[in-house]
């Protein structure tokens, strides 16, 4: 029996999403998400989202990177699935519970609250998470947060300058991060203004990653270095960004359909 998807991007991070609530169509697996999302031999993205029921929110959305590994929280998919839910939502994530709201072509997202325990990012041994006291071939002393998903943000003067496509794969793969990391550079142009690229753990160099970027306000403003509203400059666009008093983060920004279509899983070896 074919499955019907739904193609979405944020800001060029792409998704394969099905949607399940009614009924499971497919029981994915990491090698049908990863043979899905291959973009030689399969429909092609950096993530696949499943919708199902939940028993503690309207539905539960699960993320399945590019290389089949099901993870916590996906910024860019919560904007994309609540402009396909049509209307406010709570969402059960593996990263605790989104509250996305859609309108003006995309969504607005509570994400929650970062961790900053290196048991909560997590780490392979105790260590100040603000200021991880370890280098990688000259990119240094990453500020450490978990927003739902573990990430390691490098302040540098110049994000170009940075080979995060061989850095990026090294970094997710150290085994101080034992359950990998999400890479971002970020430069801070002015209080209210950060350009970032992120290796995403799972799916490498994305054109936008949310939690990324909603990591990379976290360590700004920790760190002293922006305010609490910041707009990030990502390559495929930009985010707004609030990390308010009592510690929440709501993420603002565009969403959008790209195209409908099926797949017959029997074409990927899936029952
Ligand atoms: N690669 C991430 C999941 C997708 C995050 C990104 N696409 C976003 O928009 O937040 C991880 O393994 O935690």
């Amino acid at each position: 029996m074919r499955v019907d998807f739904t193609k979405m991007h944020g800001l060029g991070n792409d998704f394969v999403v099905i949607d399940q609530r009614a009924r499971e169509n497919v029981h994915m697996d990491r090698a049908l998400a990863a043979a899905l999302a291959d973009r030689n031999t399969g429909i092609g993205c950096d993530q696949v989202i499943l919708l199902e029921p939940s028993e503690v929110a309207d539905f539960r959305m699960r993320i399945f990177n590019a290389d089949g590994g099901e993870v916590e929280a996906c910024g860019n998919a919560s904007r994309a699935i609540a402009l396909f839910h049509g209307s406010a939502a709570r969402i059960e994530t593996g990263g605790g519970l989104l509250e996305v709201t859609p309108g003006n072509g995309g969504a607005a997202v509570a994400m929650g609250r970062p961790r900053f325990g290196w048991e909560d990012i997590p780490l392979d041994y105790a260590m100040d998470t603000s200021e991880m006291p370890l280098s990688w071939d000259g990119l240094e002393r990453p500020f450490a947060v978990n927003v739902g998903n573990p990430h390691a943000v490098f302040f540098v003067p110049a994000i170009e300058d940075v080979e995060l496509g061989s850095l990026g794969p090294t970094i997710e793969r150290d085994p101080v991060f034992p359950e990998g990391v999400n890479v971002g550079v970020a430069s801070v142009a002015s209080r209210d203004r950060i350009s970032l690229r992120v290796w995403e753990r799972g799916a490498g160099l994305t054109r936008a990653c949310g939690t990324g970027a909603c990591a990379a306000v976290v360590a700004a403003v920790e760190r002293g270095l922006t305010d609490r509203i910041v707009t990030v400059a990502l390559p495929g666009g930009e985010l707004v960004i609030s990390y308010d008093e009592d510690g929440q983060i709501t993420m603002r920004g565009p969403a959008s359909e790209s195209f409908r279509g099926s797949f017959d899983p029997a074409d990927y070896g899936a029952a």
